[in-house]
Parts: C-alpha cells; sequence; structure tokens
C-alpha cells in the first residue's frame, strides 16, 4: 500500500486549481506513456469546483485518449441535476472533446435498471470488468475522491454494509444519511485498483474526518481512511481542513 501524501493549500480556490494542475499533468503523463489514461470522477464541491478549473486550463490532454468513471452515483433519473455525471458535463464534459464512448456514466433510475439498483450496481461493475484488459477492475491512472464531514468517500458511509464490502467492486446503497438515499457506489477494493488515489477536501467541518483518515483510524468508522491508492494516496486540502492535522 503506498505511503501517504498531505498537500496543504491556502483555500478552496488554491487547493481546486493546484488539484487541475496535477490531474492535467497526471493524464497528459499517462497518455504520453501508453496512449491513454483513465480517471474516476467524484461528485460533491471540491470535485466539481476542480473539473471546472480543469475546463478553464485543460494544457494537453487528448480528450479523445481518455476513459472516464464515476466512484458513486445518485440513483435519479438521466439529466436530474443531482447527478454526479450532470454536474461533471455542466462543470466539463461538454465543454471539451471528450468521446463520449469513453464516457462511463452509472445507470439511471428510470433507464433499463429502474427500481433495481442492485442490477444497476452489477451492470456498472461489468463496465468496469469489460474495460480492465482482463481484470475485473481497471487500474485507474486517478481516482478522485471527496470526503464528506464524518469521513465518507464515494457513496461509502460509515458503519454501512457498503464500506465492509470486501469481494464486489460495486454495490447499491439504499439508505444514504445524506440524500438522495439510493445510490451506486465503487467499494474500497475497486478503490484500490487506482495507481493514484486523491483526496479533495476543503473546510473545517471536514477537518476532525481528515486527521482521523491520515492517523489510520479504522475504515469502518472513518471510510476515507481505506482509501489507498496503488503507488500514491494524497490528501489535497485547504488550510481549514489540514487545521485538525498534527503539525
Ligand atoms: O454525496 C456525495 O458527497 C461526497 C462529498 O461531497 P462534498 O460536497 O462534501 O465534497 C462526494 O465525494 C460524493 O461523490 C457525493 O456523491
Amino acid at each position: 500500500m503506498s505511503d501517504i501524501q498531505v498537500e496543504v493549500h491556502p483555500d478552496t480556490e488554491t487547493l481546486t486549481a493546484a488539484a487541475a494542475r496535477r490531474f492535467v499533468d497526471t493524464v497528459v503523463a499517462a497518455q504520453q506513456s501508453r496512449g491513454f489514461a483513465s480517471v474516476v470522477l467524484t461528485g460533491g464541491g471540491t470535485g466539481i469546483g476542480m473539473l471546472e478549473k480543469v475546463r478553464v486550463n485543460p494544457g494537453a490532454i487528448d480528450w479523445r485518449e481518455l476513459d472516464i468513471f464515476w466512484g458513486d452515483e445518485r440513483f435519479l433519473p438521466a439529466g436530474d441535476p443531482e447527478r454526479n455525471d450532470v454536474q461533471a458535463r455542466a462543470a466539463l464534459l461538454d465543454h471539451v472533446d471528450v468521446d463520449f464512448d469513453r464516457v462511463h456514466t452509472m445507470p439511471v433510475s428510470d433507464g433499463i435498471y429502474a427500481d433495481d439498483p442492485e442490477a444497476a450496481a452489477v451492470a456498472y461493475a461489468q463496465v468496469l470488468g469489460a474495460h480492465a484488459g482482463g481484470k475485473q477492475v481497471p487500474v485507474f491512472d486517478v481516482h478522485l475522491l471527496g470526503m464528506g464531514g464524518e469521513g465518507h468517500v464515494n457513496s461509502l458511509f460509515p458503519d454501512t454494509d457498503a464500506v465492509r464490502e470486501e469481494h464486489r467492486f460495486v454495490v447499491a446503497v439504499k439508505d444514504s444519511p445524506k440524500p438522495p438515499p439510493v445510490r451506486i457506489t465503487l467499494t474500497l477494493p475497486a478503490v484500490r485498483h487506482a495507481d493514484e488515489v486523491w483526496l479533495v477536501v476543503s473546510g473545517e467541518a471536514k477537518a476532525e474526518a481528515v486527521a482521523a483518515a491520515v492517523a489510520g483510524a479504522p475504515p469502518v468508522e472513518i471510510p476515507a481512511s481505506g482509501a489507498r491508492g496503488l503507488t500514491a494516496t494524497r490528501w489535497l486540502l485547504d488550510s481549514s481542513a489540514a487545521s485538525r492535522l498534527p503539525n
């Protein structure tokens, strides 16, 4: 498992701008070395804020050679403004030349899996498998994560079956404590298939959970603690989110 690296920025604006620059550099480096890159996007304030910054400064990303997945999704109808994919499109994807065949959104609640988020989760696991070169999950170049104040990442909330999942890579959540209640999420075993995991977090309300996760709290209590990349685990923070870390 990779070491944890912590980077602190003065405020949310500089944090999301720095995360965006790192994202562009990492995608470009992967594309230069093997022709394509694969990333996992997150929802939430800092995750979407970072995508807006990428839109402003997209660098040399070859958008046609990028596979885009999601770490979690609110199981809502297509086009619902609360969906993470809708927010990511508005922030970035509708403004760049992505190949939408390589934009792997999670299923919608008014599609063929309506009312069956578990079947939708199985279907998304198959999507991951179809892009994994013979394995079950791709080695993502970057898995982006936001974090909730109680330490949730993706839709993995403390003390839930989803955060305890050890075998499946995608599961349904039907009673999320944060609305909306029904979601689909990659599990910690799927997150750990990423080369790099970045937790992009801002705000004093997250400071306690940041400190607990960086100190190695049990993932069942602080799910972010279990989010580790194969070669790097980066906590990208603003000074408020970092305020409870030891010096
Ligand atoms: O519900 C969610 O929340 C987390 C954190 O969001 P934030 O606005 O507090 O940063 C997010 O990472 C996740 O994708 C989303 O579904």
